[in-house]
């Protein structure tokens, strides 16, 4: 049954014929279709510069689906897509073609899920463009993509130009990861198991490390990702978000804002990393070539279009300290790279070992317990513990064993998703709970600004890695200090 207060709704992509559109957001529609998501009246409007007709786009489209879905299209489903599907051929930065959208949409009747995928230069003609053509009412909204800005400066004049036409609780601001199964089923450990909740903290945590591993390299994008850096593409958002999580006090309920107020805390609670300390604090590393999976990859500046003396980093390592009393103490690792040896997203919470250790004849020290959450590829979770070896004869033996629990195994199927599916369905449905807010924004450059320009004060070169290696040997070394060591 719809929520009473529901209402269909005109999902606008501005830059529907770009690389974010049709490389995620149409293949994302594709797989809501497939499963039966999308309201039987929800429109698709693409907005571009250059095709002309709605037939074109629709052929782009299904062209679309036919490379970058990994399955055959089914026509049935692409059937019912299409008849979504319409197009306008509207120069962004010119406010009268703009009226086009008046015939194309119904804001009385209808919500305009304004998606804004073009880069943040045309965001203050698109918001003028729609509000001197009258379309937005109160219900309107807009969703925008990471990277919000390149700094805190640039991020907050984004905002601000969107915030001229958008109140903010009718901004989406997406993070994919926030979309993704396991980050959302971190809430589910940790707030709905009881063993978890009373054991979450500096009393029974040593140190927990998060790993953002990609086997990738930069895919083309070097005009993009050599302006930005790993630290600003997937630490300042992906691995700052899934520390929220991990790190965050409980929220009263699951509202926006009950939610968005605790990462803000612990966003706010980052100890901050200056140039006094960020030579000890963090290591940035460059890939060369080397070999991914047995294959032969070229280095990191010998990409296609790459300027030779770079010294963007491809590879970020970073121990974070939170500064409040669940966490005192308590190291946070993360580390994120292009060209690892495969890709691996996980969290290990690794707890304090025992005091006193009565199985001597196993372990000279016993190993700690471990949670371990593979967020992807293969999501689920292990808890490392102890176990005793069957047996009469002789002591006591204990073995390192696993409670191993696979998603697609426990619950008899294979996520489809990759993060934005979840996302576009919620900004239909109008729930604003898994985006982000402009202060949390804001916080996260604040911090990663004061690391960017430490490195740039020390001149500090990125040290190398050969591509399908975990980073950089003062990587190893980051932990390695504090008597810890990466999992592998
Ligand atoms: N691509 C990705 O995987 C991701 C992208 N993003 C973000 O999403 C946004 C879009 O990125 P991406 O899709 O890669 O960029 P693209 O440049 O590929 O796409 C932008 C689209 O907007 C069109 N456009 C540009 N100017 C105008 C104009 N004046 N009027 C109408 N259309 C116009 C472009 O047309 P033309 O080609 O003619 O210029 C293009 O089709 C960026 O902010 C990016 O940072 C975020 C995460 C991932
Ligand atoms: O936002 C980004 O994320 C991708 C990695 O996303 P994933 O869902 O495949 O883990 C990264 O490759 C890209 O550089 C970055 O902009």
């Amino acid at each position: 049954m719809k929520n009473q207060n529901y209402k269909p709704c005109d999902l606008v992509i501005y830059g529907a014929l770009g690389d974010l559109s049709k490389r995620k957001l149409l293949i994302s529609l594709y797989r809501l279709e497939k499963s039966n998501l999308l309201e039987a009246d929800t429109r698709i409007i693409g907005v571009d510069r250059l095709e002309e007709t709605s037939t074109g786009f629709i052929e782009i489209a299904h062209n679309s689906l036919t490379e970058h879905l990994n399955t055959p299209i089914d026509e049935e489903i692409w059937g019912r897509l299409s008849n979504r599907l319409s197009y306008l051929k509207i120069d962004l930065t010119q406010p009268e073609q703009y009226l086009q959208l008046n015939a194309a949409v119904d804001p009385e009747k209808r919500v305009m899920v304004n998606y804004f995928a073009v880069a943040p230069f045309l965001f203050k003609s698109i918001c003028q463009g729609l509000q001197s053509c009258g379309v937005l009412t109160a219900e309107s909204r807009m969703v925008m993509e990471k990277p919000i800005g390149h700094d805190l400066k640039s991020s907050k004049e984004i905002n601000d130009v969107v915030e001229e036409v958008f109140h903010e609780d009718q901004v989406y601001r997406i993070d994919h990861y926030l979309g993704k199964e396991t980050v959302l089923n971190l809430l589910a450990l940790r707030f709905a198991n009881s063993i978890f909740t009373t054991n979450w903290n500096h009393n029974t945590i040593d140190h927990i490390q998060i790993t953002v591993g990609e086997d990738i390299g930069i895919e083309g994008r070097w005009e993009y990702f050599d302006k930005t850096g790993q630290l600003r593409d997937m630490l300042q958002n992906h691995l700052l978000q899934i520390l929220t999580f991990v790190a965050m006090e409980p929220p009263a309920d699951l509202e926006a804002e009950s939610i968005h107020m605790e990462k803000i805390k612990v966003l706010k609670a980052l100890r901050p990393i200056t140039v006094r300390n960020v030579e000890e604090k963090t290591v940035r590393g460059q890939y060369t070539a080397g070999f991914i999976k047995g294959a032969a990859v070229p280095g990191y500046l010998e990409e296609e279009g790459a300027n030779k003396e770079s010294t963007t980093e491809s590879f970020v390592a970073i121990r974070v300290d939170i500064d409040n009393w669940r966490w005192a103490g308590v190291p946070f690792y993360m580390r994120t790279g292009k060209r690892m040896p495969n890709k691996r997203t996980e969290i290990v919470v690794n707890f304090k070992q025992l005091p006193h250790n009565i199985f001597k004849d196993s372990f000279r020290d016993l190993p700690a317990n471990k949670l371990v959450i593979h967020l992807q590829p293969n999501e689920g979770v292990d808890v490392v513990m102890l176990n005793k070896v069957p047996g009469i004869d002789g002591n006591i033996k204990l073995q390192q064993t696993k409670l191993d629990l696979s998603f697609s195994e426990t619950f008899k199927k294979n996520s489809i998703f990759g993060g934005y599916e979840k996302l576009i369905l919620e900004a239909l449905r109008g729930n604003t709970t898994l985006f982000l807010s402009r202060e949390e924004i804001e916080q996260a450059w604040a911090w990663v600004d004061s690391i960017q320009d430490a490195w740039a004060q020390n001149h500090s070169a990125p040290k190398s890695y050969p591509a399908g290696s975990w980073g950089p040997i003062a990587s190893v070394a980051l932990l390695a200090r504090d008597g810890r060591a990466w999992e592998e």
